[in-house]
Parts: C-alpha cells; sequence; structure tokens
C-alpha cells in the first residue's frame, strides 16, 4: 500500500447487506471504490455489535483494494494480531478506547499493518499529538460511533488542526460518519483525504443493481473535488 494524497472513497458496509458482504464489496469496488471500510463494535465501546476477526477474514478474497479495519471495541490489543491475519491492511483503533495508544499502534505496526487512530467528536486533536510519528492514518469521526445514517457534526477545525499538525508526515486523514455530496466538500477544504461513506453510497442501489453505487460514488467524489 502506497502513500498518496489524492482522495479516496471508502464505502462503509455498515451501510450493505449484512447477509451478503461478499457481493456488496465486490459491487461497490467495480462501481469505482477506492477502499473498503470495515466497522468492528463490540456493544461495548460503542452501543451496537456487528462481527469480528473470522467475518473480516472470510471478506478478504472479496477485495481486492485496501481493506480498512475501524475497530470500534475495548480493550483493543487482544485482537490485533486476529486483524493481522484476518488480512486488514490498516487497522485504526479509538484513541479513547484505552490509556496506551501509544503501545497500540506500535503493536499494529508490528503485527505488519498500517496504523490508524480514530477520535471521536468529544475529543481535540491534541488527544494525538505524541503518536503522529506512529500513525499511517488519523480518523476524524464526524459522528459519535455507533450507527451508520447519522447526521454529520462539523469537524472543521479539528480536521484543519491535525493537518498543520501532520505538516510532511505521510498521514492520511479520514472522516468518517454523514459524508455525502453536501459535507464532502467542506471536509476535503478542510484537509481530508480519506471519506467513508455508508449510507451515501450504498443508498437506492443492490447487489442486483449496483449502477447507483457508481452514481453515489461518483457525486461524492465530484463534490469532495469540487
Ligand atoms: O464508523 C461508523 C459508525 O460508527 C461508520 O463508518 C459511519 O457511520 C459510516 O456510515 P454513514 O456514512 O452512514 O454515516
Ligand atoms: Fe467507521
Amino acid at each position: 500500500m502506497t502513500f498518496d494524497r489524492s482522495i479516496k472513497i471508502a464505502p462503509s458496509i455498515l451501510a450493505a447487506d449484512f447477509a451478503n458482504f461478499g457481493a456488496e464489496v465486490q459491487a461497490v469496488e467495480a462501481q469505482g471504490a477506492d477502499w473498503i471500510h470495515i466497522d468492528v463494535m463490540d456493544g461495548h465501546f460503542v452501543p451496537n455489535l456487528t462481527f469480528g476477526p473470522p467475518m473480516v477474514k472470510a471478506l478478504r478474497r472479496h477485495v481486492s483494494t485496501v481493506m480498512d479495519v475501524h475497530l470500534m471495541i475495548s480493550p483493543v490489543d487482544a485482537y490485533i494480531d486476529a486483524y493481522a491475519d484476518a488480512g486488514a491492511d490498516v487497522l485504526t483503533a479509538h484513541v479513547e478506547a484505552g490509556p496506551h495508544i501509544h503501545r497500540t499502534l506500535q503493536a499494529i505496526r508490528g503485527a505488519g499493518m498500517k496504523a490508524g487512530v480514530a477520535l471521536n467528536p468529544g475529543t481535540p486533536a491534541s488527544a494525538v499529538a505524541h503518536v503522529l510519528d506512529l500513525c499511517d492514518l488519523v480518523c476524524v469521526m464526524t459522528v459519535n460511533p455507533g450507527f451508520g445514517g447519522q447526521s454529520f457534526i462539523d469537524m472543521s477545525d479539528k480536521i484543519a488542526e491535525l493537518r498543520r499538525m501532520i505538516g510532511d508526515r505521510e498521514v492520511h486523514i479520514e472522516i468518517d460518519g454523514g459524508v455525502d455530496t453536501k459535507t464532502a466538500g467542506t471536509v476535503v477544504q478542510a484537509g481530508a483525504d480519506v471519506l467513508v461513506a455508508g449510507s451515501a453510497v450504498f443508498r437506492g442501489g443492490s447487489v442486483e443493481d449496483p449502477a447507483p453505487y457508481g452514481e453515489n460514488i461518483r457525486n461524492i467524489r465530484a463534490a469532495a473535488e469540487g
């Protein structure tokens, strides 16, 4: 996985058909998705439950691009090797998920993955100031994590502050939550390059009729680049 600053659209499978993930990720990839975003929730760190390493491992053979795994779990460290074995390319842990984010990020890189750190809307940019050298991605949550389809919370100031803090390091800024054609431009203007979008990508389409996925992705990309 080589670093580039171009806009990347990462559909979140939280908005896909849970009984048909393999075909859904193939469909969005064929329709122009750059990365595939996979939301892991434990019913403890967030008030919702999705799936774990076996599901991610099963998805690996259907995903030919970057598999971007967003862990909304606590604790994290005991599961890092399982996600490496599952084939995650990027593994993101929340800074709020435990007291030792520095150790967690080292362990993620040590297991051969790119390391991401996510910040809830209430968490300041300064929370990651001392771990930026251990990060490949900072994920700015623009909803409170746990559910898809929520309204966007404007975090433009935080995104711009992180962009300044990151300087010339090769660190992606990813935005997660409520990204659509109305909000994509704002977050890119502030400094983001990876846009996660669940409902705004999967809306109106299906595995049988995937063309709306392509139209949605193209529209979000155009809004982001415009
Ligand atoms: O991490 C997440 C929620 O915790 C999801 O990635 C996010 O909500 C994407 O869904 P949508 O685009 O529908 O908001
Ligand atoms: Fe996510």
